[in-house]
């Protein structure tokens, strides 16, 4: 192969933090850049880096993609999900942090020796976008001298919610105890009708000397000194929340969603399974062709959630009760771990043959766009929202950590685009609430008309004339000018 160069003298080091909702929208990002000849360095942890299946296929389509790996402490058999925040955020600290510095070293130099053996000149290290939760990175790049830009990979209503809890804890709302969930909490800019008590970030129900309540602090504090924030949403979504962020944070690329923006700068041809770290069934899909169009509810509540047997049971009652066909993601490791980590109910699998298929992992964003699906059970996680909202499809909510609190009140009563059952998950409820969003006629056509209202904004927002096109345009073109600067 002849060596070539690529036009842009931009070598940008992506850090995800390292679990699927975190590296999918980052390396959705990365073919972005790539895509307009940017170099970039997409950093995993080694675990994650072997998961990583379709790594020489992407490198292969991006020749200016390059993957690296570095240690963590975590055992190599540990499946792909954080059993504790705070276990990963340690061991990032004090196996990672080190390694990083040598690496950004290293990738700063010019002529870097480490890229002498591939087809493509790579320059030297120019900016670092570490994903917002990975802030410990910070103190490095800043020793090295290199920008740092962060993906926060949240909406921008949780993003913003995240930043206002000093302020909550400073006027005394924070921290709560023995109050009613209900209360509402008006001093947040932006969502004063909205908000209660129970819709904030799941940290805030913990003391605030919990390790995870500190972990967050931390976060929120050390973004403040990055340079610019990207995230996964358009400005179309989130307007006001948007304008209440640029008080705070000047520079903001809302460049959402990722996965549409890919498809329509790279093309269609994309699998949206790239990223994915687990082994998908797709003979889902041929499970769906045989249903009714928009029968089919799918449950979904992303790769780190935790259901303990009673709940888990308690859904699958529900499920089954409300009479409608389901396509459910039940996870080998959903179970919390003090239950039989591998064990998915035999009552489960054996009573579903009838009403519906149990995946341990499915092409989720297929799945969205499939005829037969006419409703989302989904804990909120941000990227499943966006997907859900792009796919036009109506939720029910179940939120359980971190922002999905956030985000499932912003999905119920905010954009009105499903429903939030927050804190219960009853099998009558359950029940009560698969029928509301399947059947009840004047409810299911006001939050079809929202979801598609804002399905079509989003088509436009990654459109040519649309302001996430227009925003990946404007990150290229400051990342490439750092290099001149
Ligand atoms: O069978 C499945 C299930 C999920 N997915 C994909 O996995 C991702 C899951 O991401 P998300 O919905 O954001 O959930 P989590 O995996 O729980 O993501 C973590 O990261 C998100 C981004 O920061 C946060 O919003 C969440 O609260 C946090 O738990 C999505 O892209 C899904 O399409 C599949 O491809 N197949």
């Amino acid at each position: 192969m002849e060596e070539s160069e690529s036009e842009s003298a931009a070598h940008v080091l992506l850090l995800p933090f390292p679990a699927q909702g975190h590296i999918t929208p980052m390396l959705s990002l990365a073919q972005l850049l790539c895509h307009a000849g940017i170099h970039v360095t997409f950093l995993s942890t080694e675990h994650n880096h072997r998961l990583l299946t379709q790594r020489r296929a992407l490198s292969a389509r991006f020749p200016t993609l390059h993957f690296e790996s570095i240690p963590d402490a975590l055992p190599p058999d540990q499946a792909p999900t954080i059993h504790s925040l705070h276990d990963i955020s340690s061991s990032l600290r004090s196996v990672t942090k080190p390694l990083l510095r040598d690496l950004l070293i290293t990738l700063a130099k010019k002529d870097d020796e480490s890229y002498r053996s591939t087809t493509i000149r790579c320059p030297p290290l120019s900016c670092v976008i570490i994903d917002g939760i990975m802030c410990f990175a910070i103190d490095m790049a800043e020793e090295v001298g290199i920008p740092v830009f962060a993906l926060r990979t949240v909406s921008a209503c949780s993003f913003w919610c995240y930043s206002c809890i000093p302020d909550l804890i400073q006027q005394g709302q924070l921290p709560f105890q023995d109050q009613d969930m209900d209360h509402p909490i008006k001093d947040i800019p932006g969502m004063e009708a909205l908000l209660r008590l129970r819709d904030l970030p799941s940290f805030c129900r913990m003391p605030i000397d919990h390790p995870s309540f500190k972990f967050f602090m931390e976060q929120i504090e050390a973004i403040t000194r990055v340079s610019a924030i990207i995230l996964n949403t358009f400005d179309d979504l989130e307007p006001l929340i948007l304008s209440q962020i640029a008080t705070r944070f000047p520079k903001i690329y809302t460049l959402g969603p990722f996965h549409a923006l890919l498809k329509s700068r790279v093309g269609d041809d994309l699998s949206s399974s790239v990223s994915s770290l687990r082994h998908e069934d797709r003979r889902c899909m041929a499970w769906l062709d045989s249903q009714q169009s928009g029968s089919v509810i799918f449950v979904s509540f992303g790769s780190l959630a935790k259901l303990s047997r009673v709940q888990l049971l308690e859904f699958w009652h529900g499920l089954i009760n409300s009479g409608k066909p389901f396509l459910w993601v039940v996870r080998s490791d959903m179970l919390s771990s003090e239950q039989e980590e591998h064990a998915t109910p035999v009552e489960l699998k054996d009573g579903t043959k009838e009403r519906g298929y149990i995946a341990e992992w499915v092409p989720q964003e297929e799945v969205l766009a499939h005829k037969a699906v006419g409703g989302f059970w989904t804990h909120s996680g941000w990227n499943s929202t966006i997907e859900g909202i792009w796919a036009g499809v109506p939720m029910l909510c179940w939120p359980q950590l971190a922002d999905q609190q956030v985000n499932s009140r912003w999905v119920g009563e905010g954009w009105k685009i499903g429903l939030d059952m927050k804190d219960t998950c009853d099998r009558s409820t359950v029940e009560k609430m698969v029928r509301a969003l399947m059947e009840e006629a004047d409810q299911r056509e006001q939050i079809f008309k929202s979801v598609h209202n804002f399905a079509k904004l989003a088509r436009h927002a990654v459109s040519e004339d649309g302001s996430s096109y227009k925003n990946l345009e404007k990150l290229i073109e400051d990342l490439n000018e750092k290099i001149v600067m």
